[in-house]
């Protein structure tokens, strides 16, 4: 169902009173999940990313079809939606020491990093890469599956794919395509779980294919 109807759809259930708005929120997030290919899936997932790379704004879709009107998230700086069983919690990375302390407090129950870069912001490339270097380094998220978001791909000058990978040090090779998902020789001791989706979160674009790669990895 598109966004569109379901705006439609919530504005008739409001009309008609409670046990039908009840009806209308189950069935959109439901309906959300069934999107992002999470609908029969127990997750936590985490949106990880510096600050500016639009991990609110992607929150944000996911609750509701609507652009939230962002501001920086002020510190400390975690943010939590539950959809389901799923659990999407954000956490600004970069500068923030003790944001990174309570993140990795979440490690062990995790099923999913989203690491979101601004792709238009050729600046912050190097930076978002050695957060992102550290995330791929650490032991104890060895077998976490990693999405990497190149956001804002709506803003003409950001960086195109290969110009995006090669900045974040993921050449194609590195990475793990849906097709080698369906490969079973990958789940055993295969590469790492790791893949580049280019994207814009403003216009709704990319990251559902981004979700369905990462719930193709949680049981
Ligand atoms: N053009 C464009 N702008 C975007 C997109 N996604 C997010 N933004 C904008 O980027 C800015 C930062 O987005 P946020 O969602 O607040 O970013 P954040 O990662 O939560 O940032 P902090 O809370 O500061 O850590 C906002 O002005 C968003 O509207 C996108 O796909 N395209
Ligand atoms: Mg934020």
């Amino acid at each position: 169902m598109g966004f569109t109807r379901r705006r439609r759809n919530q504005e008739v259930a409001l009309e008609r009173g409670p046990m039908s708005l009840f009806t209308w929120l189950r069935d959109s997030f439901l309906d959300i999940l069934g999107q992002l290919g999470l609908w029969n899936k127990h997750a936590k997932i985490i949106f990880l990313g510096l600050d500016n790379a639009g991990k609110t704004t992607l929150l944000g879709m996911l609750k509701d079809d609507r652009i939230v009107a962002s501001r920086p998230t002020l510190y400390p700086t975690m943010e939590e939606i539950s959809l389901g069983n799923v659990v999407f919690r954000t956490f600004d990375l970069g500068g923030h020491e003790t944001a990174r302390r309570i993140w990795r407090d979440y490690f062990p129950e995790l099923n999913g990093i989203v690491f979101i870069v601004d792709a238009a912001d050729r600046t912050r490339f190097l930076e978002a890469r050695e957060e992102l270097d550290h995330l791929l380094e650490d032991p104890m998220l060895s077998g976490v599956p990693i999405v990497i978001l190149g956001n804002k791909i709506d803003i003409p000058i950001a960086a195109g794919e290969d110009e995006f990978r090669r900045a974040l040090g993921l050449p194609y090779h590195v990475t793990v395509s849906q097709a080698d998902l369906q490969n079973t020789k990958f789940f055993a001791g295969g590469p790492r779980p790791v893949q580049v989706f280019m994207v814009s979160v403003l216009k709704r674009s990319g990251y559902g294919e981004a979700f369905r790669w990462l719930a193709a990895l949680i049981e």
